[in-house]
This record gives structure tokens, C-alpha cells and sequence, in this order.
């Protein structure tokens, strides 16, 4: 289980960034995370991640992973368990990948260093992780700087990888946001039939993806969590203004008649 525990998290000024943040996060289960532009979604998966700028810091509460606080945890500490026990999906593929590297070096290399793999291993490994994510021409992708692939492709080069890892938790940070239609329900799928034994925090404003995959949704609003409950319980009896907007703009968009932008 991954529980978040009365979080607080401070800028340097003083200002709460997360404040009173509590959610489980059990293994097998996926949990949404939306709400407003600014309201400290990131801020919370950097939290988890150690990932948090210099110039924030925990102020109290914690955040268990199994068991171990990682809110103590120094920054080498926090970077081993990334990857075994907690991975990533970011929303933009291409600033997890070094554009000076072909795939299959980068995609190697992870394994070799983390599943401590030799070289044939690794690339095996690799190939059968990228057809599982209906990436066939395996050799072509090993070959290719991340430049020389579309956004859709690198967001399942990153699949591909963590599930070569297979960590435990997996953070996902609005990652269908940048995908076209069929890019994004194919990430959705693997996220749903590959991953299905691992803790998921699902971060995304994207309504059918959040009705469909996450057991459960919270909702942020100013650091805070404002609501939280089924998809389908936010959607018809929205509690706060920024819900309120979001289910009827979503109505909305189920009728073909918007196109999501930040609220
Ligand atoms: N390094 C930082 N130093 C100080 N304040 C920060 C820092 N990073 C983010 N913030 C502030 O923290 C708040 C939450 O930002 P955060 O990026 O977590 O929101 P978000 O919900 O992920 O937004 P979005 O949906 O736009 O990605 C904002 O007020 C932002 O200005």
C-alpha cells in the first residue's frame, strides 16, 4: 500500500503548497487525481517521488510506501526504491529520455544498471517489452533517437520500460494528455490489462479515462483535497465549484461538443 498521511508541504515563503493530504493507494487499484490547473497535483507526485524542488520541503505528515516513510528519505535513498518499487509515467515522454541517446542504449542501460541484467538480457527484455506495447519493429525503435519517434511512440517506450521494471506503484502524470485518440486507448489499455496488479495514482483531467480505470478520484483544489468518491458520484452530485464546471463540461464533451482545455 502507498498511504499518504497528513501531508503538508511549504514553499520557502511560507506558503502551504499541499496541505492535510491523506490517500491510500492500495496494490492492484487505480486512483484518479484531478482538479484545477495550479492546485498541486505535480506538487504531490513530486512529494512521493523526492522529487521536489530545492526551494519546497515536507513540513509534516508522511508518505508510506509499504511501510518506509520515504518523507525522510535522502535523495539517493528515494532514487534506488524509483524504479523497483515506484515508477513514472510522465506527460511529456520526450524529457524522460536523453535526445542524445538511441532507445535501445537508454532502454539497456535502465536495465542493465537496475535489474542488474547483462547486455543480451537487457536487450531481450527490451524487445519483448516494446511488442507488448505493440511497438513490433523492435530493431527500428532500438535504433531511433527519441527525436526520430512520434509522441505516441516514445509514451510507449516509457511503458515499455517501467514495465520491463515493473515496480510496484506507478505515478502517472497526465500521460494520455498529449496522445491522439488511438495513442492514448492504447496506453490506457496497457495501463489497464498489464499493470493491473500495481498501485496506480492517475493523474489527468481526462473524464472517461478517470470513469473507467480508477476505483476511486480525488479532487485538488488550492493544495487541498475538495472532494473525492466515485467518477460517476463526482459527476452527478459535484460538491464544489470547479466539479460543478467540470461535469457539466463534460456533458458536455460526451455530446461532441468540447474539447478539453485546462479549467
Ligand atoms: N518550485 C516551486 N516553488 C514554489 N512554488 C511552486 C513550485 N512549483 C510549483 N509551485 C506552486 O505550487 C502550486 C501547485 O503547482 P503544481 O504544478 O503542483 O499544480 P498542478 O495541479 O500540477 O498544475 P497543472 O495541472 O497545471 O500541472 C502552484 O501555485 C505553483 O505555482
Amino acid at each position: 500500500m502507498l498511504k499518504i498521511e497528513q501531508l503538508d508541504v511549504k514553499e520557502r515563503s511560507g506558503r502551504y503548497l499541499l496541505k492535510d493530504i491523506s490517500m491510500e493507494i492500495p496494490a492492484g487499484r487505480v486512483i484518479g487525481l484531478t482538479g484545477k490547473s495550479g492546485s498541486g497535483k505535480t506538487t504531490l507526485l513530486r512529494s512521493i517521488l523526492g522529487m521536489l524542488h530545492t526551494s519546497c520541503h515536507i513540513d509534516a505528515g508522511k508518505i508510506l510506501l509499504d511501510d518506509i516513510d520515504l518523507s525522510h528519505l535522502s535523495r539517493k535513498s528515494h532514487r534506488e526504491l524509483c524504479g523497483k518499487k515506484l515508477g513514472f509515467i510522465p506527460q511529456n515522454p520526450m524529457t524522460a529520455f536523453d535526445s542524445r541517446l538511441k532507445i535501445g542504449y537508454q532502454m539497456r542501460e535502465t536495465f542493465v544498471n537496475r535489474l542488474h541484467l547483462n547486455t543480451s538480457e537487457a536487450t531481450d527484455l527490451a524487445k519483448e517489452k516494446l511488442v507488448s506495447v505493440n511497438l513490433k519493429d523492435t530493431d527500428r525503435i532500438l535504433g531511433a533517437y527519441p527525436s526520430e519517434l512520434s509522441g505516441g511512440m516514445l509514451q510507449r517506450v516509457a511503458a515499455a520500460i517501467l514495465l520491463g521494471m515493473s515496480p510496484d506503484y506507478v505515478l502517472a502524470d497526465e500521460p494520455t494528455a498529449a496522445l491522439d485518440e488511438e495513442n492514448r486507448d492504447l496506453l490506457l489499455l496497457i495501463m489497464q490489462e498489464q499493470m493491473k496488479d500495481k498501485g496506480i495514482l492517475f493523474v489527468s483531467h481526462d473524464v472517461a479515462a478517470l470513469k473507467n480505470l480508477c476505483q476511486n478520484v480525488y479532487v485538488l483544489g488550492a493544495g487541498k483535497i475538495i472532494e473525492h468518491g466515485t467518477m460517476d458520484k463526482l459527476l452527478s452530485s459535484p460538491q464544489t465549484d470547479w466539479m460543478k464546471q467540470f461535469s457539466a463540461l463534460s456533458h458536455r464533451e460526451s455530446r461532441g461538443e468540447w474539447k478539453w482545455e485546462k479549467l
